[in-house]
């Protein structure tokens, strides 16, 4: 690391996602990462991580700063204060809560990033931590740890939206409009800097106008094909495959229009998310799955997460979405059947795991 006053990141759940973001954030040359590590804590110590992607390029045994376990709820990597700490776990609150897994992390940063899924995942934490600083990101990419944790292998895809949450008008209610503006000027700041560390290691992360229709946006690939996959078992050349196409695409744009109707309802305007949202989607799913000859099938990650036994992101991508929809009186019931139906997966695999 070139830099004399290195920025202090603190990188919680260091799965495929939580490696390649760390992993281009350290080579920025400005940042030295603390990975907060489930099941590759071990392998992640002894070996580091050998990073194969088409995109970015590859690196051999790479290791972060310094590598924690996650064992004790994060306590370990508490040790200091950081400049970021970034979320890259599942946010599944069925389980646990985000303030549950990042726990003394909380009093440890002024800004916090959430990479992951849903709709509404800043809310808790802002609740949590109402005076610091809540970016989320939205990743459209496709990587996976393979052979015991040791190999990182990401395509060519990698799309990330990184966004300022607007603070809870009950964390600046005492200082008034000032507190406002300075609250708004040290997540905007913090934003500015995030992007620049992710473009300085390589990536190409764009700034959001707005972070919440993007998560919106995001959420019609997941409420659609994340939902069809899971209950079907199938991956996404199956799902595009001429014949069975025919029937999923109005049950794929039924999903998404229902998820845009409570978008509008919730006051996500035409210019921030457009109606043809939806056909955009689905034309960039096509791009990609609809000929099976080209690349290796696709499972979206909560499909992978019911085939390993693994509670899924069931509330944030359709669970949030059916509570609005209940809240501002919108009929959804396409995604309610799709809801219901993973759930009762969901229990299983919660119990399973108890
Ligand atoms: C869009 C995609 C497929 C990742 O890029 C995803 O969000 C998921 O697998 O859950």
């Amino acid at each position: 690391m070139s830099s004399e006053n290195p920025i202090d990141i603190c990188v919680v759940g260091f799965g495929a996602i939580g490696t390649l973001y760390g992993w281009l954030l350290s080579r920025s040359g400005k940042a030295r990462i603390s990975a907060v590590c489930r099941s590759n804590y071990d392998t992640l110590k002894e070996y580091g991580v050998d990073v194969e992607s088409a995109l970015y390029g590859e690196e051999k045994s790479w290791r972060p700063y310094r590598g924690k376990s996650v064992s004790n709820q994060s306590h370990e990597a508490a040790d200091r204060d950081y400049d970021f700490v970034v979320g890259c776990f599942k946010t599944i609150p069925d389980v646990a809560t985000t303030p549950e897994i990042l726990g003394p992390l909380l009093s440890r940063a002024k800004t916090f990033v959430l990479i992951q899924n849903g709709i509404g995942i800043e809310r808790d934490l802002q609740a949590a931590v109402p005076s610091a600083s809540v970016l989320s990101a939205c990743a459209w990419i496709d990587c996976t740890l393979i052979n015991n944790y040791r190999v990182l292998r990401h395509g060519d895809l990698d799309r990330l939206v990184v966004g300022f949450h607007e603070p809870l008008a009950q964390s600046y209610a005492q200082g008034g409009d000032v507190a406002k503006v300075a609250m708004k000027d040290a997540g905007n700041k913090a934003l500015e800097t995030f992007v620049h560390l992710l473009q300085s290691g390589g990536g190409a992360p764009t700034a959001a106008v707005s972070i919440v229709a993007e998560r919106w946006r995001k959420n019609l690939w997941n409420s659609a094909f994340s939902t069809l996959a899971t209950l079907s078992r199938a991956d996404l050349f199956e799902i595009y495959e001429k014949s069975a196409w025919e029937i999923n695409e109005p049950v794929a744009a039924g999903l998404m229009n229902e998820v845009i109707q409570v978008a509008r309802a919730i006051g996500i305007t035409e210019d921030l998310l457009p109606s043809t949202a939806p056909r955009d989607t689905i034309a960039f799913a096509q791009g990609s799955y609809s000929d099976s000859s080209k690349g290796k099938p696709f499972k979206p990650s909560m499909l992978v997460d019911l085939e390993a036994g693994r509670p899924m992101e069931v509330e944030g991508i359709i669970g949030a979405v059916v509570k609005q929809a209940k809240e501002v009186g919108v009929p959804v019931p396409r995604l309610e059947t799709a809801y219901a139906a993973l759930r009762l997966l969901q229990r299983r695999l919660i119990a399973a795991r108890a």
